[in-house]
Parts: structure tokens; sequence; C-alpha cells
């Protein structure tokens, strides 16, 4: 389970950009977050895995409190967090195979991971879901020489080569072409159900939000203002995700504080 407590995150001096945020997610559900550019949306997912830094306030994965950790225990935790990139971020004159590895390099030695000598059963496990997934025959190509589609398929074997207790997705599908992008969608679904593994995707298309996800928070400028199924999100609902500005926010903010 993951449980977001109270999260504020501030850059620098500036005003907030998540403002007292709580949300769980429990089980294997599948979230999408939308919002318009600038709501926060990246920047809550980047907090549960620390790639930001959070100002205050809590988030716990499965008991174990993130926002506290360092070092070795902040490694160890990462690992337990899948992430996958709108860009895929993979190594392009590295084989598909060598990519998927990467996600396990927190668990094997550095040695092992420079000479490629794999344990047995993690290359036993990628070329599963490499199979899983429609990749295995690419296996052994470079992963420049693939489309976009194939190459998120890469970055998502490679967060789930990890073992992962979450799996994050910041805009999976803002790069692909939308055939691709539904079939990416669907991918991330079924796998949440097949490995009971919870998913938080940020995305922006609100049609493929309410078809592949099973809930929907909506953000606006820093707040959470809807959180329910996908059939509750009607147009009133669309209307405040969507209407305002930061502008309008910052009043509403001052006259709260008043
Ligand atoms: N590294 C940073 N330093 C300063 N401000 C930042 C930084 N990253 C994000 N911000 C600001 O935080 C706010 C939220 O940004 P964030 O990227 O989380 O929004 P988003 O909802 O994901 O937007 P988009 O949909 O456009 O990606 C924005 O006002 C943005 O300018």
């Amino acid at each position: 389970m993951l449980k977001i407590t109270d999260l504020v995150k501030r850059y620098g001096k500036g005003d907030p950009v998540l403002k007292n945020l709580d949300l769980t997610i429990e089980g294997e559900s599948v979230v999408s977050i939308i919002g318009s550019s600038g709501a926060g949306k990246s920047t809550l997912l980047r907090c549960i895995n620390r790639l930001v830094e959070p100002t205050s306030g809590s988030i716990e994965l499965n008991g174990t409190e993130l926002t506290t950790l360092h070092g070795r225990e902040l490694r160890a935790a990462r690992r337990k967090i899948g992430m996958v990139f709108q860009s895929f971020n993979l190594v392009d004159r590295l084989t598909v195979m060598e990519n998927v590895q990467s996600g396990r390099l927190g668990y094997i030695s550095t040695w092992a991971a420079v000479m490629r000598r794999y344990p047995k059963k993690d290359i036993r496990r990628a070329y599963e879901l490499m199979e899983r997934v429609g990749i295995a025959h690419y296996a052994d190509k470079r992963a420049d020489e693939l489309s976009g589609g194939e190459r998120q398929r890469v970055g998502v074997v490679r967060a789930l080569m990890q073992d992962p207790e979450i799996l994050l997705a910041d805009e999976p599908t803002a790069s692909l072409d939308p055939k691709t992008s539904e079939q990416i969608m669907g991918l991330l679904r079924d796998l949440a159900g097949e490995l009971k593994l919870p998913v938080l995707i940020n995305i922006h298309n609100v049609t493929e939000a309410k078809i592949y996800t099973d809930r929907i928070v909506g953000m606006r400028y820093g707040r959470i203002i809807f959180d329910d199924t996908p059939d509750s999100l009607d147009q009133e609902a669309m209307d405040q995700i969507y209407s305002g500005s930061p502008h309008a926010d910052r009043k509403t903010d001052m006259k709260e504080a008043s």
C-alpha cells in the first residue's frame, strides 16, 4: 500500500507546488493522475521515488517511510519502485537484454554488471517478461533500432525486473502514436492485474485514463480535487480540474489563510 499524508513540495523559495496532499493506493489498482500542465503531477510521482525531495509530509510504501531514508536504505527502497518514463530513458548503444538487465543493477554486484555476467534466473525472468510484452525476439538488438512502442516495452520490462512493489509511469504514452499508446496502456493495466502491482500513471490523455485505469485522481495547482472512478468523471469535474489559473488558485489560498 502507498500512503501519502500531508505532502508538501516547494521548489526553492517559491509557492508550494504540492499543497498538503493525501493519497492512498491499496492493492493492484491502476490509478491515473490527470490535470493541467503545472498541476504538480510529475512532481508528485518524483517525490515518491525521491527523484525530487519532498519539503514535508509522509510517503509510506508497504510500511516503510520513504521521506527519511538515506544512502543504502534509500537505494534499497528505490529498487522497490519501478519507473517508466515518457522518453523511455534507455541506453541506445546497449542491447535490449542489457537495458532490461539494468533493472537488476541494485541486486547484483558491480563486477557482474560490468562483465554482463547476469545470473541465470535473471536471464530467465527477462525472457519471460520480454515474451509477455512481445519483444523477446529483439533481445540482442540495439535499443536505438526499435520503434517507440517497442522501446517503451523495454522500459516496462526493465522496471519490472526490479521486482517492484509499485510501478510509477510518468506520461508513458506521450511520445507514442495513438494506437501504440493504447497498446501500452492496455499492457500496463493487464500487467498490474497479472503481477498484483499497483500502478500510478501521470497522463494527459483523459480518454485513455477513463478506459484503462480503475481510478482517476484529478489535480489542480498542487491539490487533489477529484478522486473517483472513471464513470464519475463528468463534465463538471473536468471543468473544475482544467479551469482556472495558478493566479486564481493563489487568491483562494489567501482567502483560506485569512
Ligand atoms: N525543478 C524545478 N524547479 C522549480 N520549479 C519546478 C521544477 N520542476 C517543476 N517545477 C514547477 O512545479 C510546478 C509543477 O510542475 P510539474 O512538472 O510537477 O507539473 P505537471 O502537472 O507534471 O505538468 P506537465 O503536465 O506540464 O508535465 C510547475 O509550476 C513547474 O514549473
